[in-house]
């Protein structure tokens, strides 16, 4: 016998507890393969010997007419009876070495992990794939009383397999909606190395319709899988290679053009914000010539989904956690960008939970906060907080927290301050324009946040008018969102230059007024005569 080749792209674990009333397993098994399943393990926790053997044979007869292999959880004894490609064991069950022993060399070995320190040993111990999970929680499996690793714990492990050889699969309350945030969120912040694929219960097994349900799956993870091995740059988060020309005058050109769409296109921006803002926000958006939308009711956020072109997320008075929460995951479904605004989130251990909480459930598309807010973010302890302020004068080198930022949680990252800093894991931006006005004025970086909202909104859209159809589904975005960052902050400090210079502006409160006339006033090629960019990688 000789080491099956497997693809784990959509691997089925059984369940034939989960199947729905009335549904035969052969007859869903037999459909979730015709659907696309690439790999399957029998799983069966309260069979006796004799019903799992018979069990895992005739699985086998199935899967064998569509040349996909079966794994066995567990019992290796059961695997030797039925000779299938082999075992998925977990941390409690018979040690690597000895089931090696017990199968021999060619047939396939699994190991579940939950944490760093197993992923080491799995490499030393020659598992040829891993299981990561729990991702989220399940009804599948009692992990309650374990640590949810969410994509981004995920991608810890992944980093450590990267290089190794050992294939990887992701487990636990994965269904369509949250793939596409697993499958891009939980790319390794270092070695670039992403899932091979995810295994799968209750979105198959208890499905009317396996055959729909694993076929959704599959395109989405083959998708992904395809447009990473064609990536020039590995660590590229926007998996499509824009068409953007990377020099600073493509950038401002680009500025330009999404000035122009914004204008022409009017989307609809939903704003999640604080109360202290809330007013502001809205008029810079109306001003920039978007639409802005306050809902926060979970059940309204949840229906606006579909028609608006961007979410905006301040938690700055931190009182709409659940519509926060139904709002980042319907973004995610529909593919529409998210400006997470993270306002002092280094100041109380609630703002950090609720951090941590909100970014488990959804994937944001651009961070953006001063240097307190990224630098908690980051978990460096550079930068002090004061309630919403930063304190001290920064970081030494903000261009280098801003791209592992990037690189960490897979989203384009924008640093303020007296130059802002932007970044998608790749490129680094400083921009220098702005005035000290816009520290004398309540709610400016809120007001930052809402414009990068409205620019991502029209960067998705134009890239969307530019293609003839939403094919790639790999993206959890599309558009050129690093160039939507660097819009919203040219285009912010920029029109409080011009406000700042005019001789009816004397101090904060006529400067206020004034910024949202100059927004409005604001043309492509004023934002282009005084952009001061340099891209410093
Ligand atoms: C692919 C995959 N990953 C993880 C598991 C969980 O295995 P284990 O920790 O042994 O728990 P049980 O499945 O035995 O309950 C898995 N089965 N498959
Ligand atoms: C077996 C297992 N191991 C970790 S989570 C899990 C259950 C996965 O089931 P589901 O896909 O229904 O969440």
């Amino acid at each position: 016998m000789v080491k099956v080749d497997i693809d784990y792209s959509v691997y089925l674990v059984t369940g034939r507890e989960f199947l729905p009333p009335g549904k035969d397993y052969y007859e869903s098994l037999e459909e979730s393969l015709q659907g696309g399943v690439t790999l399957v393990q029998v799983r069966e926790k309260d069979a006796d010997t004799g019903e799992f053997i018979e069990v895992a044979r005739r699985t086998k007869d199935v899967c064998d007419r569509y040349n996909v292999p079966v794994l066995i959880n567990d019992r290796i004894d059961v695997h030797l009876a039925v000779g299938t490609a082999g075992i998925h064991i977990g941390q409690t069950d018979c040690p690597i070495p000895l089931a090696r022993q017990l199968v021999g060399p060619d047939a396939i070995i699994g190991i579940s992990i939950g944490k760093v320190e197993e992923a080491h040993k799995a490499i030393d111990q020659g598992a040829d794939y891993v299981g990561i999970g729990a991702v989220w929680p399940t009804g599948s499996k009692d992990v309650r009383n374990k640590k949810m690793l969410g994509p981004e714990g995920v991608g810890e492990i992944l980093d450590i397999l990267g290089g190794t050889g050992i294939k990887s699969v992701a487990i636990g309350g994965i269904h369509l909606p949250n793939l596409a945030q697993l499958l891009h969120a939980s790319i390794s912040p270092i070695s670039a190395n992403h899932l091979d694929g995810i295994a799968i219960i209750s979105d198959i097994v208890a499905s009317e319709t396996p055959k729909e349900a694993a076929r959704a799956l599959r395109d989405l993870v083959g998708s992904f899988k395809r447009v990473r091995k064609t990536l020039p740059d590995p660590m590229a988060i926007f998996g499509i290679p824009t068409k953007r020309d990377l020099t600073v005058d493509g950038l401002v050109t680009g500025v330009m053009e999404l000035i122009r769409v914004v204008k022409r296109e009017t989307p609809l921006v939903h704003q999640m914000t604080n109360t202290v803002v809330v007013n502001d926000s809205a008029n810079v958006t109306l001003a920039i010539g978007a639409s802005p939308i306050m809902s926060t009711h979970p059940r309204d956020v949840a229906d606006l989904s579909p028609a608006i072109g961007a979410l905006l997320i301040n938690f700055g008075t931190i009182s709409d956690k659940e519509g926060m929460l139904v709002a980042g995951r319907q973004a995610n479904v529909n593919r529409k960008p998210i400006v997470f605004d993270p306002v002092a989130i280094g100041a109380t251990s609630y703002r950090r939970e609720t951090s941590v909480d909100l970014l488990s459930h959804w994937q944001p598309t651009i961070i953006k906060g001063n240097a307190a807010e990224i630098g908690a973010m980051a978990k460096s302890t550079e930068v002090a907080s004061r309630g919403v302020d930063s304190v001290g004068s920064g970081f030494s080198d903000p261009g280098a927290v801003v791209k592992a930022l990037a690189r960490k949680r897979a989203c384009i990252i924008v640093l303020t301050g007296e130059s802002d800093y932007i970044s998608d894991g790749s490129v680094v931006l400083k921009a220098s324009n702005g005035h000290s006005y816009l520290g004398s004025i309540t709610g400016s970086g809120c007001m930052t946040g809402t414009l990068i909202g409205c620019f991502a909104a029209a960067a998705r859209l134009d890239y969307l008018s530019k293609k003839e159809a939403y094919e790639d589904l790999s993206q959890l975005v599309q558009g050129d969102m690093l160039l939507a960052a660097l819009s919203g902050i040219l285009v912010y400090n920029v029109a409080a230059e011009v406000a700042a210079e005019r001789p009816d502006v004397k101090g904060p409160g006529t400067f206020r007024a004034a910024l949202i006339d100059e927004l409005y006033n604001l043309t492509p090629e004023t934002v282009k005569e005084r952009a001061k960019i340099t891209m410093l990688s």
